[in-house]
């Protein structure tokens, strides 16, 4: 089991980077589509934060902040060797956004990665995490990182093409 204080010291955490192309796995015909971030985005999470399931909230580009969950780890499913950083954002996008900034704030630890025996037990976890991130998200100590500089800066950032 990870320490606690090893996960809640880090939240909220929050970090940006480009979407890149994942092993394309199909996560999208399996109706959760991951934004993967890059090598150096993942290898700048703090050393010693807990690989796992988490929540919080996510924007691409200067776009609105929704909920989100994102996966820390080696997806033991697929016996990855790298380390990924996959965020799935809760909202119907019109079309890929590949390239663009995505924009992400984590703010709680749902659980360890795990194996399992099956795609379909794979795909049932992942919609339960995906139903309690969107309950604990309305906790208002959570409701208010919505609202953060982080998203606005993005915004204005973007806005002004810095
Ligand atoms: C909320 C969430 C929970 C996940 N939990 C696990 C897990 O427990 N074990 C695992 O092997 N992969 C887990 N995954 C990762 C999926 O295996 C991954 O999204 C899939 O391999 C697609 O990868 P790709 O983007 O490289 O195509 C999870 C993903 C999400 C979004
Ligand atoms: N709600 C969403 N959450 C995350 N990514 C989404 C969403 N809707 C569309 N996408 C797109 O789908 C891509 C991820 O699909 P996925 O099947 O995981 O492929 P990959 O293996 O390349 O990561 C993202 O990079 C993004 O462009
Ligand atoms: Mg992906």
């Amino acid at each position: 089991m990870p320490r606690a204080d090893c996960i809640m010291r880090h939240l909220p955490y929050f970090c940006r980077g480009q979407v890149v192309r994942g092993f394309g796995r199909g996560s999208k015909q399996l109706g959760i589509p991951t934004a993967n971030f890059p090598e150096q985005v993942v290898d700048n999470l703090p050393a010693d934060i807990s690989t796992g399931i988490y929540y919080g909230w996510a924007s691409v580009g200067s776009g609105d902040v929704h909920k989100m969950v994102v996966s820390i780890g080696w997806n033991p499913y697929y016996k990855n060797t790298k380390k990924s950083m996959e965020t799935h954002i809760m909202h119907t996008f019109k079309e890929d956004f590949y390239g663009e900034i995505l924009n992400v704030a984590i703010v709680g630890y749902l659980r360890p990665e795990k194996n399992f025996d099956s795609l379909e037990s794979l795909i049932s976890a992942i919609q339960g995490d995906i139903e309690e991130a969107k309950k604990r998200l309305e906790l208002p100590e959570h409701l208010k990182v919505k609202e953060d500089n982080f998203f606005q800066v993005s915004k204005s950032k973007i806005m002004n093409g810095h």
